[in-house]
């Protein structure tokens, strides 16, 4: 049984294989000449007055300027470490099922995680595995038939000593009593981490370890000769070269606002081994939940609170954005945020803003400080400023987005709209909350909503399929484009419920709706809802261009839009990334050609293509009209899904099958809705050709978009497609 996890396909299935990869992280710089704090303990111990001073001087230094040191001669035995290591190894060769399944005692949780099922975006996502445990918790482990729990014991007793040593020098530094740390030696609430790291096969962006601190008072790290573990000083990556028998050493939160902010928490990562394993043991020195954390001088700059409330805030972090920080150590301030970050970052330049300083220690820093201020419009401004006047190095960072896709941005069809296919995916409730009217359908901001939807396992997305539905229904106006009361009924059913996945189907049995019918609805509510979307971008896009000014003229159905050629090639771009930028290149080709007057010969020839297509013609005499026609016969018109369309120039595809035996697995080839009119009924019944089941609905009769913005659907051809695609591939999936 294979032992190592599934990551690839977790990631992929988070993130779709569509997704760019992320680039929001700088990259190493090389550590040369640049040397981590080397702390030779036995001068502690062995050593004269002198000597044992300059020791202490020279760690809590490198608490203050690094947050990192690593520590040598500090007496643990080598063979403790390759007994540990060699117990570490052996758990994680287990087989994945056994670790996901396996619970170590009855009172411990489950304590082994892989990758990060919270991540929304690729930065987020470690690749490694590891097991998480207290040590009360481990303690309690039976260990009959192997060597776990006493190897543990043993270890941990041995590396408790150093850290109670060095916890004890650094807080003597800053007005901490030595009694503080006995209570927390009893060590009930401090935990062990055992990590392993695989090679990632998703490039360099990727972390082994997502960048963090740690919330502990400080934390001992054992790890082998591979390397990968790098801190950010002077807002720069720097690698921790591994020191054999030397142990690392780095300050946690707790001991960061223990100190007053003398010392500080950093934040670290983990590149991931290009392709060996590499282990790592890291020991949590932490607290008990309800121990008060607090500085005993004054001014203080922190509110006191106890370990228990910062985990928990800790952990909502996690879940919610999938990034652990340190920004909490800031809401736990005192002081404003503006003092607080001038005083956390000593070099900012003269004029600076604090904003503009938190950014120089690390974009994410101030654009996540800001989230922490809801209220404070000053902190804002100055985020917006600072993300739009450095848009290229925060353009992947999805906390950036309401500071550089706004309404006025969208209004004003701003440059740093462009940055948008860079950005990693936001939430799906963000998403959506673009695609209400304020954001005007804006064609690179509907390209983001549709990547975003797509980069999440279609569970996520059905859970959300109302909301969508609703926020694409919305007419010009900002109202609800008017609906039948079955769907009605529907979406409210599903909307009043937080339903599960599987509750859907149960959900629309209890409507007493036939499924079929359900799903008839909902295509037909679709197809509404993408009309909605597509007037949007037209309008857009029309009044954008003056050269669209031409294309009034041309503007017929949606069937003159070249579907057979766009529909496949969009559908790679989407694979590829980058959709928008070709969504918006083929724009402005197709502008230039409707301006140029090209576009009515291409469409012509387009017709005339079909016309010698036996199976168009066919399709042509039962109910595909032309687009003259169309109009000339009053408000009905007959439509099909771009990729009925192209399958309608590949003779290989089954013109006469039912859409029900349509192929699945592959793009949707269904009809999509026309009229259902009882006649059109009557008439498909009588029809020869019954077997191909088109469903009949009325498309936009009693929206007066219909009539006044028909002319503004033209020159968007790939982000139609595009969306049509996407919308339809996750209804024929969901329903
Ligand atoms: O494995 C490493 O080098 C670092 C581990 C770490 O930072 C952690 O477990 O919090
Ligand atoms: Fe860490």
């Amino acid at each position: 049984m294979a032992s190592r996890p599934p990551f690839e396909t977790h990631f992929s299935s988070i993130f779709g294989s569509s997704f760019p990869r992320s680039t929001s992280d700088e990259p190493t710089v090389q550590t040369s000449g640049i040397k981590l704090p080397v702390i030779d303990l036995s001068h502690l111990t062995n050593g004269e007055e002198v000597t044992r001073k300059r020791c202490v001087k020279q760690m809590v230094e490198a608490a203050k300027e690094w947050g990192f040191f690593q520590v040598v001669n500090h007496g643990i035995p080598k063979e403790v470490f390759e007994m540990m290591f060699r117990e570490d190894k052996k758990f994680f060769d287990r087989s994945f099922n056994e670790k996901v399944r396996e619970k170590f005692s009855d009172s411990s949780k489950h304590c082994y995680r892989w990758g990060n099922p919270n991540a929304t975006s690729p930065t987020q996502y470690s690749f490694s595995e590891a097991f998480h445990i207290t040590l009360a918790e481990i303690l309690s482990f039976s260990d009959e038939g192997n060597n776990f729990r006493r190897t543990v014991a043993m270890y941990v007793q041995e590396v408790a000593r150093v850290a109670h040593m060095i916890c004890e020098i650094l807080g003597n530094q800053v007005k901490v009593n030595s009694k503080y740390f006995e209570n927390i030696f009893a060590l009930q609430n401090s935990f062990l981490r055992l990590n392993k790291y695989h090679p990632c096969v998703f490039g360099s962006q990727v972390f082994g370890l997502v960048p963090h601190t740690d919330t502990s008072f400080i934390t001992i790290l054992a790890q082998d000769q591979i390397g990968g573990l790098e801190l950010k000083k002077n807002g720069q990556w720097i690698g921790v070269k591994p020191c054999s028998d030397a142990l690392t050493v780095n300050i946690g939160d707790m001991f960061q606002a223990l100190s007053n902010g003398v010392y500080q928490s950093v934040r670290h990562r983990v590149i991931p081994p290009a392709n060996v394993e590499r282990l790592s043991i890291a020991f949590f020195i932490c607290p008990y939940q309800e121990t008060e954390i607090e500085f005993s001088g004054n001014p203080k700059k922190y509110r006191r609170f106890s370990f228990r409330e910062y985990k928990e805030q800790s952990e909502r972090d996690v879940k919610e954005t999938g990034l652990s920080t340190n920004f909490n150590v800031v809401e736990w301030s005192l002081t404003s945020s503006k003092a607080y970050a001038s005083k956390l970052f000593l070099k900012i330049p003269k004029g600076d803003t604090s904003m503009v300083a938190a950014a120089t220690v690390d974009p994410c820093f101030a654009v996540s400080l800001a989230s922490r201020f809801p209220a404070n419009i000053v902190v804002k401004s100055e985020v917006r400023q600072l993300v739009q006047a450095h848009i290229v190095d925060l353009r992947t960072i999805p906390e950036a987005l309401p500071y550089f896709v706004t309404p006025e941005t969208v209004e004003e069809n701003s440059a740093l709209l462009q940055q948008l296919p860079h950005l990693a995916a936001c939430s799906i409730t963000q998403a959506l909350g673009l695609l209400t009217p304020a954001y005007k359908g804006h064609p690179r901001v509907m390209a983001y909503v549709l990547r975003v939807l797509e980069s999440y396992p279609r569970e996520r997305v059905t859970f959300f399929m109302p909301q969508l539905v609703q926020s694409l229904r919305y007419d010009k106006g900002g109202e609800s484009v008017q609906e039948d009361g079955a769907s009605v009924k529907i979406t409210k059913e599903i909307k009043n419920r937080r339903y599960k996945n599987d509750e859907i189907e149960k959900l629309l049995r209890r409507t007493q709706i036939p499924r079929g019918k359900v799903t008839k609805l909902l295509l037909f509510r679709l197809s509404q809802a993408n009309d909605a979307l597509f007037l949007r971008c037209g309008r857009l896009s029309h009044s954008n261009s003056a050269a669209a000014a031409k294309t009034k003229r041309y503007s017929v159905s949606k069937r003159s839009f070249d579907f057979d050629k766009n529909g496949n090639a969009d559908k790679a771009d989407a694979e590829k990334g980058g959709e928008e930028e070709e969504a918006e290149r083929q724009i402005h080709q197709r502008r230039r050609r409707v301006a140029s007057g090209a576009e009515e010969t291409d469409s012509e020839q387009r017709r005339e293509r079909k016309r010698r297509t036996p199976s168009s013609e066919r399709e042509d005499s039962k109910s595909y009209r032309s687009g003259s026609r169309e109009r000339g016969s009053g408000s009905r018109r007959v439509s099909r899904s771009p990729e009925r369309r192209s399958e309608t120039t590949n003779p290989n595809n089954g013109i006469g099958s039912s859409v029900n035996s349509s192929n699945n697995n592959n793009i949707p080839a269904k009809f999509v809705s026309v009229p259902a009119t009882d006649k059109e009924k009557r008439s498909s019944n009588n029809n020869a050709d019954a077997s191909i089941k088109r469903v009949a609905v009325k498309r936009n009769v009693a929206s007066p978009r219909c009539s006044s913005h028909q002319h503004e659907r033209i020159g968007m051809t790939a982000t139609r497609v595009y969306v049509s695609y996407l919308l339809k591939v996750y209804f024929n999936k969901h329903i």
